[in-house]
């Protein structure tokens, strides 16, 4: 039987591949508004600190092809076509729809490389893709979210577990697991915004499969604008939990990210860490889903589960 084809758009935040992109990228993060001078070199040294460039692009290209080669194994009913789709910087989201209509796609999925819903970032992205789509006749069916996935909760319990035995009997009987994500303008919550219960839902669901309870919830990499941006911050929870609570062991799991980049090789693997070290106590950061087949695995029957049932 021919299988039906079908576009399958994986929705990423996307990041410079070279120091020149980095201007431009962070002007369309912004808006258009062009940074200062102090905080472009302020961007600029951080990606420096990690390395001179972040790691995702190739990460989020090799999450996407193997999505799709998961997929185009584990059933014969689908054929489905990967295509990349940025918010921030080429190949946009736009031109991955419109790339999918020159190659005569007519129906596609699509799946943002971030498990929690907002209105900053999943419902932009797919209101892109959607707005794009409609252009051309595609249709196209969007995954909301995917932060309680049984996969994806026992891909984090498993490298939280990990971290834990790598701990002497005095640290573990005192570590605490900081559960974080991306923080966002406090006002989204006036809106009735869902992102911080399905944070608060991914935190739950990992201390059950755990069984790990002394834990808290934490927000990071806020932005710099005047306006309140959802707390607590990682950094100040530390010194909160260290003086309320005396924990000798710090274990954080950024799970509104799925790769190694900026804001955890930066915010958790360094400015964490160094109020750890400025505290005494020890600091440990599982891995990243990056392309874990076990996480692999998840989004793949997300994905398919989606077109199952709008099929
Ligand atoms: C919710 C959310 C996610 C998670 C969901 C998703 O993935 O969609 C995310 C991921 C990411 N954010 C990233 C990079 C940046 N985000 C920035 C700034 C901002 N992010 C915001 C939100 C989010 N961001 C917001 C509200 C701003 C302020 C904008 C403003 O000014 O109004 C800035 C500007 C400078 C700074 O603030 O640091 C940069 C460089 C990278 C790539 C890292 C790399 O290259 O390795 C990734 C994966
Ligand atoms: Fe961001």
């Amino acid at each position: 039987m021919e299988r039906k084809k079908i576009g399958l758009l994986v929705m990423a935040y996307g990041t410079p591949y070279k120091e020149e992109d980095i201007e431009p990228y962070y002007t369309h993060i912004r808006h258009g508004r062009k940074p200062s001078p102090e905080a472009l070199q302020d961007l600029k040294d951080r990606y420096k600190a990690i390395g001179g460039i972040s790691p995702l692009a190739k990460i989020t290209e090799q999450q996407a092809k193997a999505i799709e080669k998961k997929l185009n194994e584990s059933q014969e009913e689908y054929e489905f076509n990967v295509y990349i789709g940025l918010k921030h910087i080429a190949p946009f989201i736009e031109d991955a729809v419109e790339q999918m209509a020159k190659d005569g796609i007519e129906e596609a999925v699509s799946i943002v490389l971030a498990p929690h819903y907002s209105t900053f970032s999943v419902k932009s992205y797919n209101g892109r893709a959607q707005e794009e789509a409609d252009k051309f006749g595609i249709s196209i069916s969007s995954v909301e979210s995917w932060y309680d996935e049984p996969g994806f909760i026992k891909y984090w319990a498993d490298q939280i577990k990990a971290e834990y035995a790598k701990m002497s009997d005095e640290e573990r009987d005192n570590a605490v697991l900081v559960v974080s994500a991306h923080s966002l303008p406090e006002k989204i919550l006036q809106y009735g915004d869902p992102y911080a219960d399905q944070l608060k839902e991914t935190a739950k669901l990992i201390s059950e499969e755990t069984g790990i309870t002394e834990y808290a919830l934490g927000w990071q990499s806020e932005g710099n604008t005047p306006d309140p941006w959802l707390g607590p911050d990682v950094q100040d929870l530390t010194r909160e939990l260290y003086e309320e609570k005396g924990y000798r062991a710090f274990v954080y799991a950024p799970v509104g990210f799925i790769a190694d980049h900026l804001e955890v090789l930066y915010d958790n693997d360094y400015e964490c860490k160094v109020v750890c070290d400025e505290l005494g106590v020890s600091y440990y950061r599982p891995e990243m889903p990056n392309v874990h087949p076990q996480f692999i695995e998840t989004l793949a029957g997300v994905v398919l589960n989606k077109v199952k049932r709008d099929a």
